[in-house]
């Protein structure tokens, strides 16, 4: 999914108040279309406030009502005040980072591709998904047939030799497989750049393994049942052999956190978005307690 959304202040009459990240403040105006693109098609980041409506980035957002009750008009700002979020969140923590990867972990699911794709290209980082590397190393189409015609450890070892190669390299943003946190090689590697574990609940995860099917993760067949029951068996499981793992990565998202932050008790209401903006607040939060030195250093020039 190719998220093209950046600001032309002449099509939509956006006239920010203040920005308080808790509260997007705007004054809103009607919104005929919107041309929104925090990047380009061919890669150049795009500034805030250029004038940016070329057709084909344009993404025209209906305002006819959806759902008993819900307004699309108000679903529609509600995405605009996020995109914005996102953007203005991303200017504030891209300094600070001075290159450096992040690396997404969790449990199978949990968003890291998703997330990590939004991230990549609102920091003008590239985009890697470590299990894809795996497969083009291994040349094998997938993970599953990797574990099938080799064995799990002969993948872990090729996931170790990935997570080395990328930790040479600056401006990832790197998607990595859900049990990459089991060796602690793996954390060498990932601590040359930012960790960050993106904690969902396992009803949750459950539920979207089972909308998109078990198949392409071979750790979720061998239980019975249907496909949620299978996942949520197999992920609780996998959940209490990883323990504390994943706690080891620099900032956490929590999606119940968030949720609750935001008056919701699902996290299912929480868009990728959403969670993209909470990661950015947990890295600058990282930043900031971690490398005070840098940071006055950087403002110092
Ligand atoms: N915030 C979200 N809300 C709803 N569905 C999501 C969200 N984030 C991811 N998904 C869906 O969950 C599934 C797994 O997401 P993915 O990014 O592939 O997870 P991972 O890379 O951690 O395995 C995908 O079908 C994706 O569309
Ligand atoms: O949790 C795990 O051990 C795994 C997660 C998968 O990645 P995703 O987290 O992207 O599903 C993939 O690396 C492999 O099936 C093993």
């Amino acid at each position: 999914m190719e998220v093209t959304v950046g600001l032309s202040s002449r099509s939509i009459g956006l006239q920010r108040r203040e920005w308080d990240f808790s509260r997007c403040l705007v004054e809103r105006k009607r919104v005929p279309a919107l041309s929104l693109s925090v990047r380009s098609w061919n890669g150049a980041p795009i500034r805030m406030n250029n004038d940016y409506t070329h057709p084909k980035h344009k993404v025209y957002c209906s305002t006819k009502r959806t759902g008993a009750g819900a307004s699309g008009s108000e679903d529609f700002h509600n995405s605009v005040d996020e995109a914005l979020i996102l953007k203005r969140k991303s200017e504030d923590v891209a300094p600070y980072l001075c290159g450096r990867c992040l690396y997404l972990v969790g449990m199978m699911g949990s968003g890291k591709t998703t997330v990590g794709k939004i991230l990549s290209e609102v920091l003008g980082y590239s985009f890697f998904d470590s299990d894809k590397l795996v497969e083009q190393a291994v040349g094998m189409s997938s993970v599953a047939q990797i574990f099938k015609e080799h064995s799990e450890a002969f993948f872990r070892d090729n996931e170790s030799e990935v997570l080395k190669d990328l930790s040479s390299m600056r401006r990832l943003v790197v998607a990595t497989g859900g049990g990459a946190v089991i060796r602690p090689i793996n954390w060498r590697y990932m601590k040359q750049g930012i960790t960050v574990w993106l904690d969902v609940p396992l009803e949750a995860l459950a539920k979207r393994i089972a909308a998109v099917g078990t198949d392409s993760r071979p750790l979720l067949h061998e239980e019975p049942g249907d496909p949620y029951t299978k996942a949520f068996t197999r992920l609780t499981t996998l959940a209490e052999q990883r323990g504390e793992a994943y706690a080891n990565a620099d900032a956490r998202v929590c999606l119940e956190m968030i949720a609750s932050k935001q008056g919701h008790s699902d996290v299912c209401t929480l868009t990728p978005i959403a969670i993209a903006i909470e990661a950015l607040i947990k890295i600058e939060a990282f930043l900031n307690e971690k490398a005070p030195i840098t940071k006055r250093a950087f403002l110092q020039g």
